[in-house]
């Protein structure tokens, strides 16, 4: 830790009051193609919860569980929404701080969840006069802090299932989907989204069977990304005669918006009609091997910067 002076976490952010929904959303999808009838269609998904995502309060209690563990200041700043990226670089660079270690909600490579972070430190950075460094804090798909937090709230979810359907019950891990031509050059070789998202699932499966699917698809029908979406696969799993289902958002680090209305209020109305039971395991979250997982990483050697090509941005048909 003695190479860092701060700790800063970043995050996707989101609105906290109705108003805030759809200048939110415009941040999000700026450039991006995503047309107009999803982003009301997720504007919904927001104002059905007050306009409130839950995801800034989740980072407000990941920093809480962090202090005590944390012998540095906690900076935190998020590329969609207050408190903004570039506002808080500011402040650090105003408090003189002078190497600060990143630590980043999302914990998988691709555009989108690695590429897309790092662009918007460096641009913040860029637009604060002698902004201090900021080392991101490597990848923890793979950390045994995070796979512990996973398998834990997974054996937690199937001890909510009736006890006669626990046996039999089928993890279905998932993960935002994204394009196919992202998922085709995330990380270095290419590929590494999927790799790692079905390499930690395995993890927390242990010997149990489990299947990989994803959800929140968004951008022009016309373009294609991973599949299948996590309602199909409930549909074709009640066909086969699955009866019990323990859905799993290892893609995911807290139980944010995608995550209560994309599983919790979309799937789990789709496992009803379908007659299935279905719980829905927490994420990381505050768990505390996820949160000494954050402290452990402060003390690794400094991690060496993703390659140049890695995660590049993709092409944007439609934009
Ligand atoms: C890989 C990935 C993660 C996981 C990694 C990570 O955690 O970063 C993630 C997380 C999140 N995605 C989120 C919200 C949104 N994502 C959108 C749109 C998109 N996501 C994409 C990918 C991902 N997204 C992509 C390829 C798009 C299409 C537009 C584009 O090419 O960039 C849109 C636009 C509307 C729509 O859904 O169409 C919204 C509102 C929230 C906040 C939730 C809250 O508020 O609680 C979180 C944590
Ligand atoms: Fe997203």
């Amino acid at each position: 830790m003695a190479q860092y002076d701060a700790l800063l976490v970043v995050s996707f952010g989101g609105p906290e009051r109705p108003e805030d929904v759809m200048p939110f959303l415009e941040n999000v999808v700026r450039g991006r193609g995503v047309p107009r009838e999803r982003l009301l269609e997720v504007e919904g998904h927001y104002q059905r919860f007050g306009g409130v995502s839950p995801i800034n309060g989740q980072c407000r209690d990941l920093i809480a569980a962090l202090e005590p563990l944390v012998d540095l200041p906690i900076y935190w700043g998020n590329r969609n929404w207050q408190p903004f990226l570039t506002d808080t670089v500011r402040q650090m660079t105003a408090d003189g701080v002078r190497r600060a270690a990143a630590f980043l909600t999302s914990a998988y490579s691709s555009y989108s969840s690695c590429r897309q972070y790092l662009d918007d430190i460096a641009a913040a950075r860029a637009a604060v006069p002698g902004a201090p460094p900021i080392v991101r804090l490597r990848h923890y798909h793979d950390h045994p802090g995070f796979i512990a937090a996973m398998s834990d709230h997974t054996r937690e979810a199937l001890g909510r299932l009736p006890e006669a359907h626990r046996d039999g019950a089928r993890l279905v891990f998932t993960a935002h989907s994204i394009p196919l031509s992202m998922a085709a050059t995330a990380g270095p070789t290419g590929g590494a989204y999927e790799a790692q998202l079905r390499a930690a699932a395995a993890r927390v499966a242990g010997d149990r069977p489990f299947d990989l699917v994803w959800q929140s698809r968004s951008g022009p029908p016309s373009v294609p990304w991973l599949e299948p979406d996590v309602c199909d696969h409930l549909t074709a799993l009640a066909a086969e005669g699955v009866k019990a289902v323990v859905l799993v958002p290892i893609g995911f680090v807290s139980d944010h918006m995608e995550v209560v209305y994309d599983l919790d209020t979309e799937a789990a109305e789709t496992a009803r009609e379908l007659g299935l039971h279905l719980t829905r395991a927490a994420t990381a979250g505050t768990h505390p091997r996820f949160v000494s997982m954050v402290r452990e990483l402060l003390d690794e050697p400094e991690p060496a910067a993703c390659p140049a090509a890695c995660c590049p941005a993709p092409r944007r048909p439609g934009a």
